[in-house]
């Protein structure tokens, strides 16, 4: 495979990940890197895998073959929450939000703020604090919001999706996970997730992305890694890289990269 990156630690690397359905083999021996503070898009065909993949990478699903290191030291992930620990989040495409609660209350959505002292043996949440907190922190990404008290379910999908990635990016300490950002999201709307993407990772924090979207992926990422048949066939580094090359590597499973 091409060299595409300066000789830096890799904060993330997968080696060999096998993971089997029934006789749907999802994941067949795939591996793949994240160095630390960069953007990289896993792309590929439908069904390549990459839903599974990342599943493995953030706590979800279990692999049954292989090895990821994180800060150069072999881990298992038993769970998401597993993973949080080691400050990765992910955004998943439902977003996973809260509808009835405001933007706030989703931000702190199982891991609520409560006060300290008798209250908060009574279980009384800090809502000033948590208040406060998720307006600095949305403020800080650009995340512009009318009323950021009024329930999620009366956002808009760009604002929808604004909230599950501050929301990950204020718990977050080393790597962001998200499937599709913005396959739902009109054009408007995906430029604000993608410059609050490019903000995530300018604090340090690495970002992958699966999308389906070429020029978008050559427009955000540092680099891309493809993933064809359950294996990764190549990677790229997005400024040296065409849309045609990115599909081609997609389609024929050429085994190097540019
Ligand atoms: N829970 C599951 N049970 C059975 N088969 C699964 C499961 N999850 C994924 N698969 C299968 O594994 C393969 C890879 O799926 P995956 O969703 O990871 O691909 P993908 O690259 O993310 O595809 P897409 O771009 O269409 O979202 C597909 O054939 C899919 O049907």
């Amino acid at each position: 495979m091409t060299q595409t990156s300066a000789p830096r630690e890799p904060l993330l690397e997968a080696r060999g990940i096998v993971k089997t359905y029934g006789h749907v083999r999802a994941v067949r021996g795939a591996d793949f890197t994240v160095y630390p503070g960069e953007i990289v898009s896993l792309i590929g065909d439908n069904g390549a895998g990459k839903s599974t993949l990342v599943k493995m990478l953030s706590g979800a699903v279990r692999p049954d073959e292989g090895t990821i290191t994180f800060d150069g030291t072999p881990i298992t992930f038993e769970s998401p929450q597993d993973a949080r620990r080691y400050g990765i989040e992910t955004v998943y495409q439902d977003l996973a939000l809260a509808q009835d609660l405001d933007p706030a209350a989703n931000l702190y959505l199982g891991r609520e703020l409560r006060r300290g002292g008798i209250l908060g043996a009574l279980g009384f949440l800090n809502k000033r604090a948590m208040l406060d907190t998720a307006e600095r922190e949305m403020s800080d990404l650009g995340v512009k919001l009318k009323d950021i008290t009024a329930p999620v379910a009366e956002l808009s999908g760009g604002q929808k999706q604004s909230v599950a990635v501050a929301r990950a990016a204020m718990w977050a300490k080393r790597i962001i996970f998200m499937d599709e950002p913005t396959a739902a999201l009109g054009v408007v709307q995906t430029k604000q997730v993608l410059e609050l993407i490019k903000r995530v990772s300018d604090a340090g924090i690495a970002v992958v992305l699966i999308s389906h979207n070429m020029p978008q992926v050559l427009e955000v990422s540092d680099r891309v890694e493809v993933l064809r048949l359950g294996q990764r066939v190549a990677t790229f580094t997005a400024s040296e890289a065409t849309v045609e090359d990115l599909v081609a590597a997609m389609t024929s499973g050429e085994k190097e990269g540019k």
